[in-house]
């Protein structure tokens, strides 16, 4: 998307054969970058959130493979790289389809041909992911279009928790591709922005890219979404998701939950903008099956922000013998609480004979 008139995708090929990111930490107060040259800088960019989002974790990873493969094209290697990357985080599935389809695509391959190939694959990934998230976005923008059509001259109100934006992808974002088209169409689209707590994603990073569009929104706390919705003043929902199961159970960032079921209970309707990359047909019981990544208790314990003197800082807002050490990053949203599953290949209902017709063969 653009950025100050400039068009920018979160990740890119350096000509060192270095990966080029976002550093995501910075954002909305710096736009900064970093250069990831080794599979370790790839490992502590994802493990640490320079960069996040679960189409574009798996997306670097790749890239991370790619690297791995100039420094150790062995077999060894490979599969040292793939072990090491696997395990950064354990919740977003792309990392583990992005990693085994490099490893399927690599392994066979002449160890000296690996680093092209590998390069090449990554780019055609993060290229695909532009591709689907665009084509998502077409069959999201349709519900949008058709609410609009029902209320002429009515602003669409859309709530979206964390960040689902292109900063979450290599461009367009999942639960906000259908936006952005629907405000390029002209279409008045007004986004409620939930901060997120604790990383608060939703305010750093989903504010900042609608506002770099123009896309009208207002950051709120994570739990005035219920009120609005029973005051009648959202009309539908669209988050991400970390993983899909095979029966429509829905993982996303912490909170999600929550909000689904205020939607259910105003009947709002509650849509997940799910890229087929994020679907995981091993698993049915989300809440038993997925794991969920709990993240440092600091997150909870301090909050950073842009201090009035010009520079980044953090303080506690809580006494420093208080327990945080449980902080669940992610829930998990049972499929009778999703309206539908906003996917590249349209709409589907979040219940296992849809979501088989639609996928059988995603691998
Ligand atoms: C395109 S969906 C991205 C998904 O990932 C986020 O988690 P994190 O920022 O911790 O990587 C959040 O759950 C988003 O919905």
């Amino acid at each position: 998307m653009k950025v100050q008139g400039q068009a920018w995708r979160t990740v890119w090929l350096n000509p060192d054969h270095s990966v080029g990111v976002i550093d995501q930490r910075f954002l909305p107060h710096e736009l900064k970058t970093a250069c990831l040259r080794e599979v370790a800088d790839v490992e502590q960019a994802i493990r640490e959130m320079w960069i996040r989002g679960a189409p574009l974790i798996g997306v670097v990873a790749a890239y991370g493979m790619a690297v791995a493969m100039r420094q150790d094209s062995s077999d060894a290697g490979l599969f040292s790289a793939k072990k090491t990357l696997l395990a950064t985080r354990p919740t977003a599935v792309n990392l583990r389809w992005a990693l085994s389809r490099m490893l399927t695509g690599l392994l066979p391959l002449p160890r000296e041909q690996r680093a092209d190939a590998a390069y090449a694959l990554a780019a055609q990934m993060a290229d695909e992911d532009v591709a689907i998230n665009q084509q998502l976005g077409q069959h999201g923008l349709a519900l949008i279009r058709t609410l609009a059509q029902q209320r002429p001259g009515q602003r669409i109100n859309i709530l979206t928790h964390c960040n689902a934006g292109w900063l979450a992808t290599v461009d367009w974002g999942t639960a906000t591709s259908p936006i952005y088209q629907a405000f390029n169409e002209g279409i008045d689209v007004h986004v409620w922005v939930d901060e997120t707590r604790p990383r608060n994603q939703g305010a750093s990073l989903t504010a900042w890219e609608l506002g770099q569009h123009g896309v009208p929104h207002t950051l709120i706390v994570d739990n005035a979404g219920g009120h609005l919705m029973q005051h009648g003043l959202v009309d539908m929902c669209i988050v991400g998701t970390d993983r899909v199961t095979a029966r429509g159970d829905v993982c996303n960032k912490i909170g999600t939950y929550l909000k689904a079921l205020a939607a259910f209970d105003n009947q709002v309707p509650f849509y997940v903008a799910m890229p087929s990359s994020t679907l995981d047909l091993t698993v049915h019981d989300g809440l038993r099956e997925i794991p969920i990544e709990n993240r440092e208790g600091e997150e909870i314990s301090h909050l950073s922000g842009w201090h009035a003197d010009g520079y980044l800082s953090t303080v506690r807002i809580c006494p420093s013998n208080t327990a945080t050490s449980t902080n669940p990053g992610f829930d998990v949203t049972p499929a009778r609480l999703v309206t539908a599953l906003i996917t590249e290949r349209g709409l589907c209902a979040a219940h296992p004979q849809a979501i088989q017709a639609m996928f059988a063969s995603v691998g």
